[in-house]
């Protein structure tokens, strides 16, 4: 049966898994951190195959470069009869049962449930996965299968992990430490099942393992050590060899062998090697061999390592070549390369989002949560008219010892004579100063400028008015004759105003009910005198506005902007928290292995978030319009789908950031980072008109600025989607959640280690 054999493309891809002059580092190009060098390994079909090595050797990264997780940088690697993530290697797919080095389950599933969902990926209906869970959880002695992962000891939630990669009887396991914590007489149970799987050729395991005496049960051992093999043989075959008592010690005099080959570096490595045995090489001409030589001496020649150099040691090779999976082409059509969904991974995949969602009570208080508290603060603070701003009023006209501000005038007879026409007006400061408290409650009476100015000056009013002593009889001489009125009739005639300027919107308000009081107090004499209205005021006449309310709210206007970034940035929380969490507890990477592929997982993120969304979006803007009465004079149909369209586009967002960013921290980093700016530059607190010109270029290619402009054209102006500024909003949107989605299936496929 052992004969020596040519290694061929075809040869290779014979084998279960096949690498060849692997090399992979880490780090930086001038300070690399060397993982693999020149590493070959063969595992033939049918064959359990330990891996066995120090902490830190390189294993996991070899297997995750096995099942396509991560890339070599240069080297080969046929899984199964091709190239991981290539046509023909089932890699990956159900082919395959991966259990990666972390737990890698859902905490919030129970364990059938955990079957459940990795059975629907790997294609396997309900009824078979109940069966082959009450097989699984017999051999790995698992507990109730209802209950949850996260309530299990550290060692059975290993074990569920191990179930769940055992589940679809694949071809090919890759168990990487499936033994960690299991007491030594499952252990057992594990390696008797591993031993009677394989028995019949069809499935083939690799597994890895620091328990090094329990690997005797393997057909072969991988001694993995500097980031290559020192022997890759029947454990029995290396004890024999070696003269050892135990793969330890093979394992050790491997290593001083191979510390031989190199320089001693260290007068520690020298006193290591004095001290153990080495035993005479088999072939000593192996040691001068060339490393090629490998490449013709048959499949397991391969490998140039310390024990195989040079010798014919063959795997059992069949004797026909099986009917092989196509070559892989080279250069795939990118289309083909982002697979379509298939529908047993879209249910597996919904199924698992919406219970790990809903499950979460505290997640779920919060996403429906925020939303509504955010919309009530932002309704309560933001907008409204501040109507107690102190107001110092120092009145000449009624005298300084005058403590009132309110002080009395004659509200109904009117000042003028009515046979010569002549006015009589008096204490026209006290009728200004009624309108003026109609206004602004808190006017506060200062018995001279000087006093008032000083305690404005300390903060205790915001703006200081100063009437003149003879302000009536100057006003009334400078409108019956302006042409004639001196400098000192000008002067005394005004209303002095010192503002404290320190806030835009404080001194805006101020000055709009400074002026319209004039314009109250000089109505209210037309009105008692029966004259026509306006015939006293400024010829400036403002009618009903076009669009807006007759004041100007600020909630009106910031409204749009805030409801859209809510539910923006919600999402961009909840889909990067969900995918940072599923990667980095290593359950993506499982199921990336499984078969499941990044658009796949895009996409049933994007519909169960959807659900959440729609949810938030009729509570912001039931909060908004029927609690706060916000202004909606356009189609609620056309709001609701652009309040969603920016959810999505936040969703896309976050696909994005959950990309780009390893940890949570820097994710949120990130999120923080664009929504400062997004906040600033989308015209939600400032018109975009009002900014540099450069920022307005880039405010308009931000994606809240055309939907925030949109929004408020239809939920003030009352405009249709037909209107350029509201569609365009819509088209922003889309083009958004297209470069988006884009960009994140793109890192999703193409960013690995
Ligand atoms: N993503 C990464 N970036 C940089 N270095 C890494 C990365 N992943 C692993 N390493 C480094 O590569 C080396 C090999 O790691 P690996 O996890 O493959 O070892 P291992 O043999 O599986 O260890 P263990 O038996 O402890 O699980 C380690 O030094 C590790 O620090």
């Amino acid at each position: 049966m052992l004969k020596p054999q040519k290694s061929t493309v075809a040869s290779r891809r014979q084998q279960a898994v096949c690498v060849r002059r692997a090399h992979k580092k880490y780090g930086p190009r001038n300070n690399p951190n060397i993982i693999l060098d020149g590493l070959n390994m063969t595992v033939p079909k049918g064959a359990i195959y330990g891996l066995l090595g120090a902490s830190g050797c390189g294993k996991t990264t070899l297997l995750s470069c096995i099942v396509g997780r991560r890339r070599l940088n240069s080297g080969e690697i046929w899984v199964l009869g091709g190239r991981p993530g290539g046509p023909g290697s089932g890699v990956p797919g159900p082919r395959i049962g991966y259990m990666p080095q972390e737990i890698a389950l859902f905490g919030e599933f129970s364990i059938r449930e955990t079957m459940i969902y990795f059975g629907w990926i790997a294609g396997m209906a309900t009824k078979v996965v109940d069966v082959r869970i009450d097989f699984l959880v017999n051999l790995l002695q698992l507990p109730n299968p209802t209950r949850q992962v996260k309530n299990l000891s550290g060692g059975q939630q290993r074990r569920v992990s191990l179930a769940a990669a055992l589940l679809h009887s694949p071809e090919l396991l890759i168990l990487d430490e499936p033994t960690v914590g299991v007491d030594p007489v499952l252990r057992q149970g594990i390696w008797d099942h591993l031993v009677e799987i394989t028995k019949g050729g069809r499935t083939t395991v690799i597994i890895t393992t620091h328990y090094i005496d329990e690997t005797k049960q393997a057909n072969i051992i991988g001694l993995m050590r500097g980031g290559r093999f020192l022997a890759e043989e029947p454990p029995a075959d290396l004890i024999q060899r070696y003269a050892a008592d135990s793969l330890e010690d093979v394992f050790l005099k491997l290593s001083v062998l191979q510390n031989l080959g190199k320089r001693r570096r260290s007068s520690i490595l020298a006193d290591v090697v004095e001290r153990v045995e080495i035993p005479a090489l088999p072939d000593p001409s192996a040691d001068i061999e060339e490393a090629e030589i490998g490449e013709i001496s048959g499949e397991f020649g391969d490998n140039v390592s310390m024990s195989s150099k040079g010798r014919t040691i063959v795997t059992e090779t069949h004797a026909t070549i099986e009917a092989l999976p196509p070559e892989e082409k080279q250069n795939r059509a990118f289309i083909e390369r982002i697979k379509p969904m298939k529908l047993h991974h879209m249910e597996a995949l919904i199924w698992k989002n919406f219970w790990s969602l809903f499950r979460n009570y505290g997640l779920l208080t919060f996403i429906i949560g925020l939303p509504l508290s955010q919309m009530i603060l932002f309704c309560l603070a933001i907008g409204h008219y501040p109507l107690e701003l102190p107001i110092g009023v120092v009145n000449y006209e009624v005298g300084p010892n005058n403590t009132n501000v309110l002080c009395h005038y004659n509200k109904n007879t009117c000042p003028q004579d009515p046979e010569t026409w002549e006015w009589n007006l008096t204490r026209f400061s006290c009728t200004y100063l009624d309108y003026l408290s109609k206004r602004q409650h808190n006017l506060i009476p200062f018995p001279s400028k000087a006093v008032a100015l000083a305690e404005a000056a300390r903060g205790k009013a915001r703006v200081v008015l100063v009437f003149p002593a003879n302000f009536s009889s100057s006003l009334q001489d400078r409108v019956r004759d302006a042409r004639h009125a001196d400098n000192y009739t000008l002067a005394s005639s005004e209303i002095e105003v010192h503002l404290d300027d320190t806030d835009k919107q404080m001194e805006w308000m101020l000055n709009r009910d400074i002026q319209l009081s004039l314009m109250d107090a000089t109505e209210h004499l037309t009105d008692i005198c029966n004259l026509p209205r306006r015939m006293l005021s400024v010829p400036v006449h403002f009618n009903k506005p076009i669009f807006g309310l007759e004041v100007p709210n600020f909630t009106d206007f910031a409204g749009p902007g805030v409801i859209l970034t809510i539910i923006f940035f919600l999402a961009v929380a909840l889909t990067s928290g969900a995918m940072l969490q599923e990667r980095n507890e290593g359950i993506l990477e499982r199921s990336l292995v499984s078969g499941i592929t990044g658009t796949e997982i895009l996409f049933s993120h994007v519909i169960v978030q959807m659900l959440v969304m729609g949810v938030q979006t009729v509570t912001v803007l039931l909060i908004g319009f029927l609690v706060f009465k916000l202004t909606l004079e356009g189609s609620l149909v056309w709001v609701v789908i652009l309040t969603l369209m920016n959810g999505l586009c936040g969703m896309t967002f976050g696909f994005v950031v959950s990309c780009i960013c390893d940890t949570e921290r820097t994710a949120t980093y990130l999120a923080l980072g664009s929504f400062l700016p997004m906040m600033l530059l989308c015209g939600i607190i400032w018109p975009v008109e009002g900014m540099h010109r450069v920022l307005q270029w880039i405010s308009y290619v931000l994606p809240l600025t055309k939907s925030t402009e949109s929004l408020r054209s239809m939920l003030q102006r009352g405009w249709s989607i037909e209107v350029p500024t509201v569609y365009s909003g819509f088209i922003s949107t889309v083009v958004w959640i297209v470069v988006y989605l884009t960009v994140s299936i793109l890192l999703i496929k193409f960013k690995k280690g």
